[in-house]
């Protein structure tokens, strides 16, 4: 491992300082400080742009050790090894970085990638005691800093209509498949488009405020994404809309948020979110546990929601809701996400299950 010897710290909003030392690009930057307890997925995760406005600390004492991949792109323009095409995360926390990573695909250091993106990384801190703080506390807004300690203010970017800012600002459509899917596009993940394109399914990535029912879809997916869902008014009002026709609709993440708010549920902050690869969802019914992949910040308060609704999955650790579904018409959203990457795919089967609604 290498360090740089420019000292840098994160200075949270209690007050609490973290030295370390600085990594990737030199930029002082704030945010919401969030932990994720992956083990790997660095590719994957800094480029979802769910992560959009945050600092990112990852829990895993050893990032960058398998490098950076390729730039590769599928077939359908999507790049391969990235949930989008740069990385969203305001910056990148972690204990060590290693400079000598090996990897068949790696083709750059951390270091470097998070240099080219102009992403500040900051090393040397013990993200075990900032892990505790965080959940004893609740996530709180920081920044990272130089030798000014009064260079940036503390932002909360979660007030902003994030998804606004990342969405498509015209629809663009992929592949020719049998089926026609609307994506309302909120920061959507490149491999939850590829679970649709695998599906021999058209999809057609629309703005996150577009008028999806105009284009008569089989199926309308409601996408991941940054922020708080409530800044989301437009969307929900469509999707609200469409809950009066039979159509197949699936939300994933924000999206299931955002469906829920449509339905008549509430969100609400929790005190310090789920960003792991193995989070345990129950189903409601089965009592059978998945395995999931989290990033998410809010919940949705399903109490609220009207009769012909139910809890679909919780989770076991803090028994918060996982996703609704509806109980007569095909309308059903996942906390989680069934996409994966990075992450087991143990519940790949909800775009099967979509599919099904649509035949
Ligand atoms: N991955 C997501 O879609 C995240 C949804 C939302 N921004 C949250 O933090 O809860």
């Amino acid at each position: 491992m290498e360090q740089t010897t420019q000292q840098a710290k994160l200075i949270l909003e209690d007050g609490a300082v973290f030295e370390g030392y600085a990594f990737g690009a030199i930029k002082p930057v704030s945010g919401g400080v969030v932990f994720n307890t992956g083990m790997v997925g660095y590719p994957e995760s800094l480029t979802d742009s769910s992560y959009r406005g945050q600092l990112l600390t990852m829990t895993y004492p050893l990032m960058g050790n398998y490098g950076v991949p390729n730039e590769e792109r599928d077939e359908y323009g999507l790049m391969k090894y990235f949930e989008s095409d740069r990385i969203q995360a305001e910056a990148l926390i972690v204990s060590e970085w290693s400079e000598n990573y090996s990897h068949w695909n790696g083709k750059k250091s951390l270091s470097d990638w998070l240099k080219e993106q102009n992403i500040p990384g900051l090393s040397g801190i013990d993200t075990r005691a900032l892990t505790k703080r965080l959940r004893e506390r609740g996530v709180m807004l920081g920044k990272i800093v130089y030798d000014d300690d009064n260079a940036v203010e503390f932002v909360d970017h979660d007030l902003r209509n994030l998804a606004a800012e990342i969405s498509v600002k015209e629809p663009i459509t992929y592949g020719n498949g049998s089926k026609r899917v609307t994506i309302v596009d909120c920061g959507v993940k490149n491999n939850i488009i590829r679970a649709l394109l695998q599906r021999d399914i058209t999809v057609i990535r629309c703005p996150w405020n577009y008028d999806f029912l105009k284009e008569n879809p089989d199926g309308i997916l409601i996408s991941n994404g940054p922020g708080d869902p409530k800044t989301c008014g437009e969307t929900i009002a469509n999707v609200r809309r469409a809950l009066k026709n039979h159509t197949p609709i699936l939300g994933i993440c924000l999206g299931s948020q955002i469906l829920g708010l449509a339905a008549g549920a509430d969100t609400y902050k929790l005190k310090y979110g789920h960003r792991s690869h193995n989070q345990p969802c129950v189903e409601t019914g089965t009592k059978r546990c998945y395995i999931t992949v989290q990033n998410h910040g809010y919940a949705v308060d399903a109490d609220p929601l009207p009769e012909d609704w139910r809890q679909w999955f919780y989770n076991d650790n803090d028994k918060t809701n996982e996703g609704i579904i509806h109980i007569s018409k095909p309308f059903f959203g996942a906390q989680f996400h069934p996409e994966a990457s990075p992450g087991p795919d143990d519940t790949e089967f909800i775009f099967d299950m979509f599919l099904r609604a649509m035949s």
